[in-house]
């Protein structure tokens, strides 16, 4: 399955736009990088690929076909505070399980504890809420992940961990993952291609 964006264009309401002409392909198992000016509108154009908004201009589509958001979607999104995706009036095994269910190894892989499961939100540091909302994320029908900052918040350690998980089940999967970060050595590492957001 290959991600397409074609000659997106936005802005929000009448304002300027953010960018326009945009054009990315992302293929199974391909790492690209976006980079590009604090407010040039990369959060933006990341919600677009993950269907949470409709572009101004031009098309997202999977394998040719038009993005559509019933059931589950296959680009998955996950951003920079995990504290605004997970429902604090959820335990976090609920939370977890709301569209699909790891198993123990990849629980392991992810450095997520038994007794975290039991556990409201408000009682996890950010870094372990990260590594819910990550594995979240990457239900068996993922095919692309849109990383949006996604590790920025993290000490190095649990970065390296998280960014080590995804990476295996990437290769596992073939899943295609797009890596927005102001991390320049972030970036550098784990993406095959970069473009600029302009
Ligand atoms: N809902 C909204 N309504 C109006 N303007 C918005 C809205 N969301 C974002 N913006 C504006 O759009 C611009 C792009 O925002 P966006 O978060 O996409 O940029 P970014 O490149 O991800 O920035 P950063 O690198 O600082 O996170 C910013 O100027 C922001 O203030």
């Amino acid at each position: 399955m290959q991600l397409e964006a074609r000659d997106i264009g936005f802005r929000y309401g009448n304002g300027a736009w953010l960018f326009r002409g945009v054009n990315l392909t992302v293929k199974p198992g391909e790492i690209v990088g976006i980079v590009g000016p604090s407010g040039q509108g990369k959060t933006t154009f990341a919600r677009i690929l993950a269907g949470f908004e409709e572009p101004i201009e031009g098309t997202v589509t999977l394998d040719g076909f038009s993005v559509q958001n019933k059931g589950y979607y296959p680009v998955q999104l996950v951003f920079q505070h995990p504290e605004k995706a997970i429902n604090p009036r959820w335990k976090m095994h609920k939370s977890l399980h709301e569209g699909w269910k790891p198993d123990q190894a990849l629980l392991d892989t992810f450095g997520i504890e038994r007794e975290w499961l039991t556990r409201w939100p408000g009682e996890l540091s950010g870094g372990e809420l990260q590594r819910f909302c990550v594995l979240r994320a990457l239900g068996p029908e993922t095919r692309f992940l849109i990383a949006d900052e996604m590790t920025t918040m993290l000490d190095a350690i649990t970065q390296a961990q998280i960014w080590h998980a995804v990476l295996e089940i990437s290769r596992k999967r073939n899943m295609g993952i797009v890596v927005i970060s102001h991390e320049a050595k972030l970036i550098e590492r784990l993406c095959d291609r970069v473009i600029e957001l302009v």
